[in-house]
């Protein structure tokens, strides 16, 4: 097994540090190429992703990243220029994130109820394409478009997926869109889905406006299932489902290519979180959770199993004091 690693900026290296020792001990064999890709290399080189690197990752099984982003950069420059142009270059159009309230774990929510479920995100195209432009920056009559990309293979390729995770899981798809507004992609995504959902007729299906998905996602989280949706709602719906799973310390997330030419990449759904970078508090769950998912993709199933019974028993006893960065992994690693 050949695990390119990314530790990249902030808490990065010190989850994918837990992470790997974890996947050491499941897997002693395991070969790693770390990249230092991130703030430190722009800085010292401006390079954020170049066709070296690409054919480089290219060599590997899997991609684990910690995470990419740091305040010394303008904004979007590590984002764009490395996270998405690699997520776009390895085609990775299924951001898989499953989200599920570990018993004993506090949620914010009176009454959550059972948490379960799967937003399947499509991964390279919506919003973040970098498909837009500015004129007349830094002027009163400054215009600024960011054009959101939807095909028609884009989108049904990552519907099929998720109604295929549906029928596997047994229950039923949302579409979270917003098509009452954005008409012209939002009537893609729901002709798309009424279509290919004629395959799976055993998959019940039911449409949210992401506006509403919000506050079910706050009232009744237990009414989901598998969701699929667009890259920015992915991206944003995620994130509260993190926070009602008890907490973006814990959400892992898959980039998966799912035709199998490129490595898929594992990675917590959080960000860098330079406001606790370097002190050891960061929650590692999330990357090693994310080990699971690299596991399964690649076909260790029982090691993947192993590692989600583990944080699940660590994070049943966890209480109030979860511990230090260094202290949850040592304590999965000991369950593992
Ligand atoms: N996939 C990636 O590499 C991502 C990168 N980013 C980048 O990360 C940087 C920071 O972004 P933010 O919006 O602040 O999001 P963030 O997810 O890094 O942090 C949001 C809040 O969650 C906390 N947090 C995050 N991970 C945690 C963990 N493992 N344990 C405990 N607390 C944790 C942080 O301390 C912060 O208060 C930005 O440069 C952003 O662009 C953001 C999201 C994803
Ligand atoms: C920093 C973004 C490019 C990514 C993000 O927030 C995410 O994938 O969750
Ligand atoms: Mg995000």
């Amino acid at each position: 097994m050949k695990i390119a690693l990314i530790p990249g900026d902030g808490i990065g290296p010190e989850v994918v540090d837990q992470a790997l020792r974890v996947l050491t001990k499941l897997h002693p064999e395991v070969e790693t190429t770390e990249f230092d890709f991130g703030a430190r290399r722009y800085h010292a080189t401006g390079e954020l992703l170049t066709d070296a690197d690409m054919a480089a990752l290219r060599e590997h099984d899997a991609i684990l990243l910690g995470a990419i982003g740091d305040p010394s950069v303008p904004s979007g420059i590590l984002e764009r220029g490395f996270l998405l142009k690699l997520r776009f270059l390895m085609d990775h159009h299924v951001n898989l994130r499953p989200s599920i309230l570990f018993d004993g774990v506090a949620s914010p929510l009176a009454n959550p109820g059972t948490i379960d479920f799967v937003v399947v995100r499509e991964g390279t195209e919506g919003p973040y394409t970098g498909n837009g432009g500015a004129l007349r920056v830094g002027t009163p009559h400054e215009i600024a478009t960011e054009v959101s990309v939807n095909t028609r293979f884009g989108i049904e390729r990552v519907v099929r997926d998720a109604f295929a995770r549906a029928q596997a899981r047994g229950k039923k798809l949302t579409l979270v869109h917003k098509n009452n507004v954005l008409t012209f992609a939002g009537s893609m995504w729901a002709r798309t889905v009424d279509e290919v959902g004629k395959e799976f007729p055993e998959v019940a299906t039911d449409y949210l406006h992401i506006d509403a998905a919000t506050i079910f996602m706050v009232t009744d989280p237990a009414r989901f299932d598998v969701i699929v949706t667009d890259n920015l709602f992915g991206d944003i719906i995620t994130d509260l489902a993190a926070a009602v799973t008890g907490g973006i310390g814990l959400a892992a997330s898959g980039n998966i290519d799912a035709t199998g030419v490129s490595p898929s990449m594992f990675e917590p759904v959080h960000g860098s979180a330079p406001d606790i970078a370097g002190q050891n508090l960061a929650d590692p769950t999330a990357a090693i959770l994310s080990v699971a998912l690299l596991l399964r993709h690649l076909g260790d199933v029982d090691g993947a199993a192993r590692v989600e019974a583990a944080v699940a028993s660590d994070v049943a006893s966890r209480g109030e004091t979860r511990g230090s960065t260094t202290e949850v992994g040592d304590r999965i690693l000991a369950l593992v």
